[in-house]
């Protein structure tokens, strides 16, 4: 019988905005200083993945507009196949889902029989947003969907990131514990961390022994792919240059509903193409090396009130009085 190398595969979960993508690039140096060839999946909400700059150069699968954990599961089964043809092997593979991805499905897909032989799943590293760890469970403690989705990330990792301690109130921190406790295996490891920052040689443990996930279960995929995301990811295009200020105060002032938000503005002053990124009430902005890149506004959020977002948007952002 031939045996090789199945290729050591990483699940980053964790809700939106919690840090996935900042982990995904700091290990992306890490194995590139190491020498390794690494692949990447990133599966995106939005119709368009406006981070895809960052990962120029790479061997990196796009999953757009949809999830992994729903109508794209299959696709994920499909494309991983792609890792495993010579021409594109990879020495270590990461996967990225979308902020309302359960790794489960994820899992469940890397247990495919034609991709077990493929890939050896090493760890699931779950992040969470300690700032707004509390926050979100009592924001949708009437939905159990999403309660339990929330749950699943965190039960179903093998390392927790419990990132963004630098906007945590220490008061919270007892409670959090206590709450994350009750959610996950005794022996799984909670690591506080801001901007995800662990030496990688702890990302890189092999934290899973056997995946745990009963494949006779798959029964024709009747029950998980009919339920709807009450997620949604709304994209404003053809954004003229706006005043940085204005735009900064508006995203402040998103109401709950708005979880996320990210995309590429042209800034009136200082003048420019920013990417942008709004994540637990705060604004980072990166000026774009690429300065041809369209402008694009991405809200994503749980029962959105779009129209009125455009509407205020239009007014307070871009002052059309009569929008
Ligand atoms: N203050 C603070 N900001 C952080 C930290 N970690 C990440 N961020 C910022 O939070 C924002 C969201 O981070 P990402 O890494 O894009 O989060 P993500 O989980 O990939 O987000 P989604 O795309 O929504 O799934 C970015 O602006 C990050 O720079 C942290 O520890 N502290």
């Amino acid at each position: 019988m031939t045996t090789y190398k199945k290729i050591p595969t990483y699940i980053l979960s964790g809700f939106l905005g919690s840090g996935k993508t900042t982990v995904l690039l700091k290990m992306l140096a890490d194995f590139k200083a190491r020498g390794l060839k690494p692949g990447i999946v990133l599966n995106e909400l939005g119709q368009v993945n406006v981070e895809g700059h960052l990962f120029k150069g790479e061997k990196m699968l796009e999953m757009l507009d949809g999830c992994i954990c729903c109508t794209i599961q299959d696709d994920l089964r499909e494309e991983l196949q792609f890792f495993l043809q010579d021409e594109n092997g990879v020495d270590v593979l990461l996967i990225e889902g979308t902020g309302v991805a359960n790794p489960k499905e994820i899992l469940e897909a890397l247990a495919d029989p034609r991709l077990e032989d493929g890939f050896e799943t090493q760890s699931v590293i779950s992040l969470a947003d300690a700032s707004k760890f509390l926050d979100y469970r009592s924001i949708f403690s009437s939905s159990r969907e999403i309660r339990e989705m929330l749950n699943d990330q965190m039960s179903s990792a093998t390392l927790i990131l419990l990132n963004k301690m630098d906007l945590i109130q220490e008061k919270n921190k007892e409670k959090i514990y206590k709450k994350m406790r009750k959610l996950i295996k005794g022996d799984v490891e909670i690591m506080e961390t801001v901007y995800g920052d662990v030496p990688l040689d702890e990302l890189l443990k092999k934290r899973m022994s056997t995946v745990s996930v009963s494949l006779g279960k798959r029964e024709t995929d009747d029950h998980h792919h009919h339920h709807q995301h009450p997620f949604k990811a709304v994209k404003l295009e053809n954004i003229p240059a706006v005043e940085r200020i204005r735009f900064e105060k508006w995203l402040k002032k998103l109401p709950e509903s708005v979880l996320r938000a990210k995309g590429m503005m042209q800034l009136a002053s200082p003048s420019g193409l920013y990417q942008f990124q709004f994540a637990s009430k705060e604004v980072e902005m990166e000026r774009m090396e690429d300065q041809e890149c369209a402008t694009c506004l991405i809200l994503i959020g749980y029962n959105m009130p779009v129209d009125e977002l455009r509407v205020s948007f239009q007014k307070e952002v871009l002052q059309i009085m009569h929008a």
